[in-house]
């Protein structure tokens, strides 16, 4: 018999029959995952008929047996009692985890799907003696569930799970994370999944298609093993490249050396308002800006080397489509960076803008004060409108709503206003399963500021640009050590940009005009040290 308290969730494969290639069987599959590093199997056969099911059932049993991996039965109770499995799993509309536990006794593990925090409240008042472990999900869209009735919730709803677990103290309750996990977004999916504690982290990720459907079950279970096993991040492996803002001034100039060098493919999805400005933004900054809303070729566009997406949704535009951008980025391993204009402003943009969030990982968020708080979900009732405040109370709120949009995306979290806040959400770049990484308050975080400039926020799209100006200084950098400080040069940038043009100005038209020729003098001259705006960390 296992021991349930030393079950190791890392790896947990659930079976579809109805998914196999032509030439494999239930059993070659789950016989190839076992081979390679699967740690526990589900079998969920919602199709079959009680007497196959229990054959499957023991044929499988004895594969585990063999692997002394524990198997655990979806749903049928009765069949997991025949067969003595080792546990069972059960959905929210299947029979109650009180009976659930009665029937199998003590020693045997319960698991439940959980998709909400009362659901996390009711096992943690249940205790120990309830359920044993959670399925988290679905974490993104999947064919696998038919009349799937819960929508997806992304890493950033899972960590939200994974909070209550920590407020309610369900510490013995283990977790897997469920829904659409793939190769592609395993790496960057586990880095995201984290209580806002740090503490608590998944303990495994399971999966379905990519296994079952594959025509090479073994191979994909050992891909899966592997990315679990490297507990780093390829994308933004980053460890805090800036401690020191005297480190800055030294590799400023080299930021703009290169960016001029590679001249990077800046794929603009942005507003109407935007679009010609944000082009002309791109051209001084010696960058290749394009405007394309055309999926077809995002995945083209983001095979272009120093390619880097600008996703603004200041314009609605349809969700699949940047879906679809967001996902080819990703892929591609290439940075975005993403301005969710008005990101609560209606209800389809809160809709919209939560679930790009959901879905994707950015190099960078940008937004003004009104955005980044409510990201925070931080009280936006206290603010005086959508733009930064002056008070030094309000800016440390805006300071901790700035870490925390950088924490929860493990992005860098860029807020605009008078003070540019900046917060390093990079610097864990490794994971660890079960016990969590890095604390938000200590994520290293500055302020770039050159005196009030209060002409710059009365031109429309001047954030929209500092979005495109954050992605030209990115593109060129090869080693995304350096992103974060990367972006930091394009902040200081903009804003030292921002003050000359309001010493040349005349009033807002010419504003913007002055402001796309000091961006073009100031990287011709590329001498950091004069520019104007200070970088000190907060
Ligand atoms: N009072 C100010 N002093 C100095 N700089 C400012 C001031 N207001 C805005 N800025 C600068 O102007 C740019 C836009 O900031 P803002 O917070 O207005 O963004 P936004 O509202 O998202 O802009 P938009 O949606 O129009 O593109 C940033 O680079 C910011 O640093
Ligand atoms: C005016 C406007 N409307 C949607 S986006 C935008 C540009 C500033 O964000
Ligand atoms: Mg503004």
């Amino acid at each position: 018999m296992i021991d349930k308290l030393r079950v190791d969730y890392s790896l947990y494969l659930v079976t579809d029959s109805t998914m196999l290639p032509p030439g494999t069987t239930l059993e070659s599959q789950v016989l190839a995952a076992l081979q390679n590093g699967v740690t526990l199997v589900q079998l969920r056969e919602k199709e079959t008929d009680t007497k196959v099911f229990i054959e499957q059932a023991l044929k499988v049993q004895k594969l585990c047996w063999e692997f002394q991996v524990p198997l655990i039965i979806n749903d049928r109770v009765d069949v997991a009692l025949a067969i003595d499995a080792d546990g069972v799993h059960v959905g929210q509309d299947d029979m109650p985890i009180a009976m659930v536990r009665k029937l199998v006794g003590p020693d045997k593990i319960v698991g439940w799907s959980v998709g909400y925090e009362r659901e996390v409240e009711e096992l943690a008042a249940m205790g120990p003696e309830g359920v044993d472990y959670i399925g988290l999900g679905m974490v993104f869209p999947t064919n696998t569930k038919k009349n799937a009735k819960k929508s997806p919730m992304g890493p950033r709803g899972v960590s939200k799970l994974l909070d209550s677990l920590q407020k309610t103290n369900a510490t013995w309750c283990k977790t897997v994370a469920i829904g659409g996990l793939h190769p592609d977004n395993i790496p960057r999916v586990l880095y995201q999944m984290c209580s806002e504690d740090g503490k608590r982290s998944i303990d495994g990720i399971a999966v379905v298609s990519d296994i079952m459907a594959s025509q090479e079950a073994g191979n994909a279970a050992k891909k899966l093993r592997s990315l679990i096993d490297s507990r780093s991040y390829e994308f933004a492996n980053g460890v805090s490249d800036l401690s020191d803002v005297k480190q800055l001034s030294a590799i400023e100039e080299t930021f703009v050396d290169t960016t001029a060098a590679t001249s990077p493919l800046i794929h603009h999805i942005t507003n109407k308002v935007h679009q010609n400005f944000g082009a002309n933004v791109a051209l001084a900054l010696k960058s290749s800006p394009i405007m394309s809303e055309v999926a077809a070729e995002y995945k083209e566009l983001s095979e272009v080397p120093h390619a880097v997406l600008l996703l603004n949704t200041g314009s609605v535009a349809p969700l699949e489509n940047m879906v679809s951008a967001i996902r080819a980025y990703n892929e591609a391993k290439r940075p975005i960076v993403f301005d969710p204009v008005g990101f609560s402003a209606t209800s389809a943009r809160l809709v919209l803008n939560s679930h790009l969030l959901a879905y994707g990982q950015f190099a960078c968020i940008k937004g003004n004060a009104g955005e980044i708080l409510s990201i925070a979900d931080l009280n936006v009732g206290k603010m005086r409108g959508v733009d930064s405040g002056d008070s030094v109370s309000d800016l440390a709120v805006i300071i901790k709503a700035t870490r925390l949009v950088a924490y929860r995306y493990r992005c860098v979290a860029v807020c605009t206003g008078k003070v540019d806040i900046i917060a390093n959400g990079l610097n864990a770049g490794k994971y660890e399963l079960s016990t969590g990484s890095v604390k938000p308050s200590l994520l290293p975080a500055f302020k770039v500021e050159s005196g009030d400039l209060e002409i710059m926020g009365r031109i429309t799209a001047s954030g929209c640009s500092l979005g495109t100006t954050i992605a030209c200084l990115i593109g060129g950098i090869t080693n995304s050590q350096n992103l974060f400080s990367a972006v930091l040069t394009a902040v200081r940038l903009y804003k030292s940009a921002g003050y000359l043009a309001s010493l040349s100005c005349k009033g807002t038209g010419s504003f913007q005009v002055s402001l796309i020729d000091s961006l073009d003098q100031l990287l011709q001259a590329n001498q950091p040290s004069t520019w104007k705006a200070t970088v000190k960390a907060v």
